[in-house]
């Protein structure tokens, strides 16, 4: 495949003056990129994994650049980081980090599953380094490759020799199921495959590097975690700092460190992979997305998830039978979702009894025609009860308009929610209560509970494939999140699952089929659709525009490189 890296310029004289100039002509910081530590020989070698030729962006490569950013909200400081390849028919791939990349002479060893019993046997259980996964399925006849991730799984040759190895684990964030899981097949995953047998625990998430002991963990130690919900190790908001974490990682002689947590957990973990960069260490950082919410970006679904599912159809059950035993009854069932309303949306579809789904992508109103009282008052005199599950951050805006708070954050920064179920339900009791109607309203709030259980079966293997992704990954020297893409196990660059958050799309026919099954109205004005749609193709615009010169030997053809999505 012919392919080529995209290596920001060095920094030379002539650069230097050249940059300057621009500068001045341009005050978008994007044109003053910062230079990447690398030098032209060491970036070479750096594409070696996936056998491509390296180019070195020019000057006028720069509105190149400035147009990747806009397109992938790659940051600024994330652009010496970034790595993206160039192959035939628009192929794109968003490459991530290797210790190569910074430690050209580090050393390779055939990969000890090669003499595992059980995995000694499988037929091409090595991946092929060029192997890669498309970001989008879905394509017409015309259309460019579009942006791939690396494929994960094991490699030929390994960048750790197994008595060398010194993990580390921290679980960092909101709970989720499937947690202890996922830490039991890291330890059973490097130990059995590998032969590792230094694994720590990290106590109570970022701030044990530097505050707590370190736990040993041991196959014997962790093999009944998974039966357990929760973390066996603890986990916390906040107390993320870099520059006192890998002091801990270095004093220790850690060399892989595997994180699982949400967005800000992996926003963390970059942090972490790019100060040991900096200072030049032998470790590779493997980030396990977790989030109840489903809320992170570009994999198809986080693990827990399937299980959050199915246990909020008990609320929604409980709700269902409150409500149908009372005359006017309501049962109203609020689920996690700070931002992304994915756990009301599914167990919503899964549980057919749903009268109403709130979430945060679709704003709603109370009063007047159209709004949420008039329905709920419509639907009891149709039926004479009703369910209604709201996600917790759904209608913000409206309570704190009606209460005038002003937004609290907790230690991550993450916005504090105000109650949308106990608003709720007061405001459904005084519109019936100024009507003279007799109704009963049964709030459940099981939004712990949901997170607290341990992941059912489809979880726990889920769990162990990207327990299995990221161990693979941190041996062979990769740095990234893991997450399957499309049905495939890939290796995706810290800075795309962080840039963007994942939510429901209230213009795509997954959220028309939850209106069509609860007869809710949309809440939505054609003006509001229009809006929507508008922000849906901004945000799904390609990650690289169409038509630019990387510097590919074999370019785009035109026809190709003007078709309207870009060819993604
Ligand atoms: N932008 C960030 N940079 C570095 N660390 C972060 C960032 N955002 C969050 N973190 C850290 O990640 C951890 C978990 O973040 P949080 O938002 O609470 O949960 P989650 O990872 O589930 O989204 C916290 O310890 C927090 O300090
Ligand atoms: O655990 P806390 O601090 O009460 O926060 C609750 C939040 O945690 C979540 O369950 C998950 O959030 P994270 O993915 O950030 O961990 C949200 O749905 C919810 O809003
Ligand atoms: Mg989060």
């Amino acid at each position: 495949m012919a392919s080529s890296h995209i290596i920001l310029p060095p920094d030379d004289d002539e650069e230097e003056q050249r940059r300057r100039e621009d500068e001045e002509e341009d005050e978008d910081p994007w044109a003053r990129s910062v230079l990447p530590p690398l030098a032209p020989e060491q970036a070479m070698k750096a594409a070696a994994p996936f056998s491509a030729t390296c180019v070195r962006i020019s000057r006028d490569s720069y509105p190149n650049l400035r147009a990747l950013r806009d397109a992938s909200s790659v940051s600024l400081s994330d652009a010496a980081y970034v790595k993206i390849s160039e192959g035939d028919f628009g192929y794109i791939l968003d490459d991530v980090p290797h210790l190569i990349d910074y430690v050209p002479d580090a050393p390779t060893y055939p990969n000890p599953l090669q003499d595992h019993p059980a995995y000694s046997t499988v037929r091409q259980y090595f991946v092929n380094e060029d192997d890669t996964v498309p970001q989008k399925m879905v394509v017409q006849k015309n259309s460019r490759r579009g942006v791939h991730f690396r494929r994960a799984g094991p490699r030929q040759r390994v960048y750790f020799e197994s008595d060398e190895v010194k993990a580390c684990i921290v679980t960092c964030g909101g709970l989720c199921p499937g947690l202890n899981t996922v830490i039991r097949e890291l330890v059973c995953g490097l130990s059995h495959m590998y032969n590792v047998n230094k694994i720590y625990g990290i106590q109570n998430g970022y701030k044990g590097f530097y505050s707590s002991n370190y736990l040993t963990l041991t196959p014997k130690s962790v093999d009944d975690i998974h039966k357990r919900g929760g973390t066996i190790l603890g986990t916390s908001r906040g107390g993320h700092d870099t520059k006192k974490i890998v002091d801990n990682i270095q004093d220790r002689g850690i060399n892989q460190v595997y994180i699982i947590g949400g967005d800000g957990t992996q926003k963390g973990a970059y942090e972490i992979y790019k100060e040991i960069r900096k200072r030049g260490l032998k470790v590779s950082v493997a980030g396990v997305p977790k989030t109840i919410d489903n809320d992170i970006a570009i994999i198809d679904k986080s693990f827990g998830f399937d299980t959050a599912v199915e246990e909020a159809q008990r609320a929604i059950d409980s709700a269902h039978v409150e409500a149908c035993s009372a005359e006017n009854g309501i049962g109203l069932v609020k689920l996690m979702g700070r931002y992304s309303g994915f756990i009301a949306m599914y167990a919503t579809l899964a549980s057919r009894d749903v009268d109403c789904c709130l979430i945060p992508e679709s704003p709603f109103y109370m009063d007047g025609e159209g709004g949420l009282l008039q329905y709920i008052e419509k639907r009891l005199k149709e039926n004479k009860h009703m369910v209604i599950v709201v996600a917790e951050g759904a209608g913000q805006d409206l309570i704190a308009k009606s209460l005038s708070t002003s937004e609290q954050q907790d230690a991550s920064g993450n916005k504090l929610l105000l109650d949308i179920g106990l608003w709720l339900t007061h405001k459904i009791k005084d519109y019936f209560k100024s009507k003279n109607v007799e109704m009963t309203i049964k709030y459940i709030d099981p939004t712990y509970m949901i997170r607290a259980i341990p992941s059912n079966a489809s979880d726990n293997v889920y769990c162990t494939l990207l327990s299995h992704s990221a161990i693979h990954g941190a041996m062979a020297g990769y740095s990234s999140t893991v997450g399957m893409v499309n049905g495939r196990h890939t290796y995706i660059p810290f800075y795309r699952v962080t840039s963007t958050r994942n939510k429901v799309n209230i213009t795509d026919r997954m959220w028309a089929r939850l209106l069509s099954s609860t007869n809710q109205p949309s809440f939505i004005s054609p003006k509001d659709i229009d809006v929507a749609k508008e922000t849906d193709r901004i945000a799904n615009k390609p990650p690289l525009p169409t038509g630019i010169n990387y510097h590919v030997a074999n370019s785009l053809d035109q026809s190709a490189s003007s078709s309207t999505n870009g060819g993604i």
